[in-house]
């Protein structure tokens, strides 16, 4: 890549956006022109701790400012589920391509986005999980699902997660239900006695979300069927496990023109 990747970074001050922070700074073809953060408006990223090493890094508390002021390629948004889709749809309305790791978008928010870069022929990627591991653990969740028809997903999360059940579990029960008839499973006279004790409903499949402290971000896939199980899990055990994800995000969010849902669309 001859010129470096100018990068904005939206939710410079949580868990995964400070560690997306020093990616971009420490990668030698991207280049972090501003972060948004709805405080600190005005100051300096080097002003902020745990930053002081970053120069020259404006703070913008509203991203359509930022991007009036500033030259950009790519936004990383790592925020929230409320300001996520924003952040999205502002930064393509900049033709500034956005590479969006926040969860909880809806299938109406992802058809929006789908829509809007065609129409302006731009890149865009939305991946409910940067990590290698778990993409893999999709993908092989996948591949047993057309021989194991029962399965119940249980993701488990720090209990600071605003949504449940977590992105990757839907997305997971997507790849799944691809390839699998929706099936009611269970004994068809069951009853919940507590309600949500079956968790919730996915095409027939059950999602189940754990929030304890000390978690970071955990998922298995559990399939049954006669005489066996089948468990696929993964953990990531740090926010560092999302990052090659980003890097590769960014890297290829610049060479296309359309828009992917997922990073084991883009993983060769
Ligand atoms: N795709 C992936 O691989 C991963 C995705 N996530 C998702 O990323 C998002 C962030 O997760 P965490 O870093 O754990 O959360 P966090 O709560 O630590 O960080 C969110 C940050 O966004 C900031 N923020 C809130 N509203 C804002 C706004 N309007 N403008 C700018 N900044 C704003 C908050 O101040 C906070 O610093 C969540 O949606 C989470 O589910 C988390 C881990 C991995
Ligand atoms: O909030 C998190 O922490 C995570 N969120 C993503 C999700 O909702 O799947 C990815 C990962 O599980 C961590």
């Amino acid at each position: 890549m001859k010129n470096k990747v100018k990068v904005i970074i939206a939710g410079p001050r949580g868990r995964m956006g400070s560690e997306a922070v020093h990616l971009a700074n420490n990668t030698e073809h991207f280049e972090l022109v501003a972060v948004v953060d709805h405080k600190h408006d005005g100051k300096l990223l080097s002003d902020l701790e745990g930053f002081h090493t970053i120069t020259n890094v404006p703070i913008y508390s509203d991203l359509e400012k930022c991007l009036q002021m500033v030259n950009a390629d790519v936004l990383i948004d790592l925020t929230t589920p409320e300001f996520g889709m924003k952040h999205t749809k502002t930064a393509l309305d900049y033709n500034v391509r956005p590479v969006v790791g926040t969860t909880g978008f809806t299938k109406s928010d992802l058809a929006e986005l789908e829509q809007i870069c065609r129409e302006k022929e731009l890149g865009c990627i939305i991946a409910p999980n940067f990590a290698i591991g778990a993409v893999l653990m999709m993908k092989f969740s996948q591949m047993a699902a057309k021989y194991f028809q029962d399965v119940e997903i249980i993701e488990m999360h720090h209990d600071q997660k605003l949504d449940a059940p977590s992105g990757t579990a839907v997305k997971t029960a997507e790849m799944i239900s691809a390839v699998r008839e929706s099936k009611k499973q269970g004994h068809p006279n069951e009853k919940e006695t507590l309600p949500g004790a079956r968790g919730a409903d996915y095409t027939g499949m059950h999602i189940h979300s754990v929030r304890l402290p000390g978690l970071v971000a955990h998922q298995q896939v559990l399939f049954g069927s006669e005489g066996q199980t089948l468990t696929i899990r993964h953990d990531s055990y740090n926010r560092g496990s999302f990052m090659s994800g980003v890097k590769v995000a960014v890297e290829t969010v610049m060479k296309i023109n359309t828009f992917v849902y997922g990073l084991e669309n883009i993983l060769e």
